[in-house]
């Protein structure tokens, strides 16, 4: 677990980037810190690996006051990813993994890189490259590779995913939940955007101007439970619709689905699917409905957008 207590961080000019923060961030999870341009996340990230020292409190891993560490022990535990992925332009892919000081002895090395870019969706075929013959996703793929070589158990990523186009982005983040949910590290990722922020977080820190915590949760707590206005609008207007994710579709009432009716242009939804899914799919489909399939996709029933709303009433 890494523990804030109490950490603030004055800079020199006088400005309080960080001030009074308290926060758990659970081993194996991700943490999120969320929050406006300026109000502190980068520098609450980087205090973390002593890349910022903190002018009050304490910053801890496993109980471990970090600034008991050297620092460069420390950080060989700590992978480190940042926007735009980092990258040396004049290295090859191969060799940008390679710059991780832990890797030993030539031939594992190069086999457990060229393991870890594959794993990062990059197929042996690139790692002779050089970043600019990347597309900017790919390029991420790539810090995210060089930041797990030497396998930390903790990483810290800042604005990792938001150099790239959403389409790109949604891709690198799914893939990204699917390795993290086989490698259990200790994640704190900075982002500005609270849809990310949901998507990947298990627990979300929301700071506000000043470098304070607004609201610690998870997506679920600060989607139903905003603690204040601010968080409410930082959240943002159409909470109400993302705050359906969290919402079972397993309770909806469905109509018999007509026999010898094709499945064709249908929108199907399964069990386990949260109303945000299915709302989605009545919502694009011309006659209003979805139909929900069983685990071997035949046709349980049919439900249309109005049943969806009328669950939602009778649930508030
Ligand atoms: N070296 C520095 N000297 C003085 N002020 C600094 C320094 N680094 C950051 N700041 C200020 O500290 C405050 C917090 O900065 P920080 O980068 O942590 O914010 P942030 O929430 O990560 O912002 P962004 O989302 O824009 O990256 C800002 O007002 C910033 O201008």
């Amino acid at each position: 677990m890494i523990t804030f207590e109490a950490v603030r961080k004055q800079f020199p000019d006088g400005t309080v980037a960080v001030d009074g923060l308290d926060l758990e961030l659970p081993t194996g999870r991700i943490t999120v810190f969320v929050g406006p341009s300026g109000c502190g996340k980068t520098t609450s990230l980087r205090m973390i690996n002593r890349m910022i020292e903190p002018t009050g409190g304490t910053v801890a891993i496993d109980g471990k006051d970090v600034r008991a560490q050297d620092p460069a022990t420390l950080r060989r535990g700590i992978g480190y990813v940042i926007q735009h992925a980092g990258l040396f332009p004049h290295k090859t892919v191969l060799d940008n993994v390679l710059t991780v000081p832990k890797l030993v002895g030539r031939g594992r090395e190069r086999n457990r890189a060229l393991e870890l870019l594959e794993r990062v969706g990059l197929p042996a075929a690139f790692a002779d490259r050089y970043p600019a013959q990347l597309s900017g996703g790919q390029q991420q793929r790539v810090g995210v590779a060089r930041a797990l070589a030497a396998d930390p158990p903790v990483m810290l990523m800042d604005e990792p995913f938001s150099a790239v186009d959403p389409i790109v982005r949604a891709q690198l983040q799914e893939e990204f939940l699917r390795l993290q949910a086989e490698l259990g590290k200790t994640i704190a990722i900075v982002t500005h955007d609270i849809d990310e922020a949901v998507v990947l977080g298990d627990r979300i820190a929301v700071f506000r101007q000043g470098g304070h915590l607004a609201q610690v949760g998870t997506p679920e707590e600060l989607l139903t439970k905003p603690a204040d206005e601010f968080v409410r609008n930082f959240v943002g207007r159409d909470r109400g619709y993302r705050g359906l994710s969290f919402q079972r579709s397993d309770d909806l009432l469905l109509h018999p689905f007509p026999a010898g009716r094709s499945l064709d242009g249908e929108g199907t939804f399964r069990d386990g699917d949260s109303l945000r899914v299915v709302v989605d799919l009545t919502l694009t489909s011309p006659t209003g409905t979805a139909v929900k399939v069983d685990a071997d996709g035949r046709p349980l029933g049919f439900v249309h957008h109005r049943d969806v709303v009328d669950l939602l009433e009778q649930r508030r």
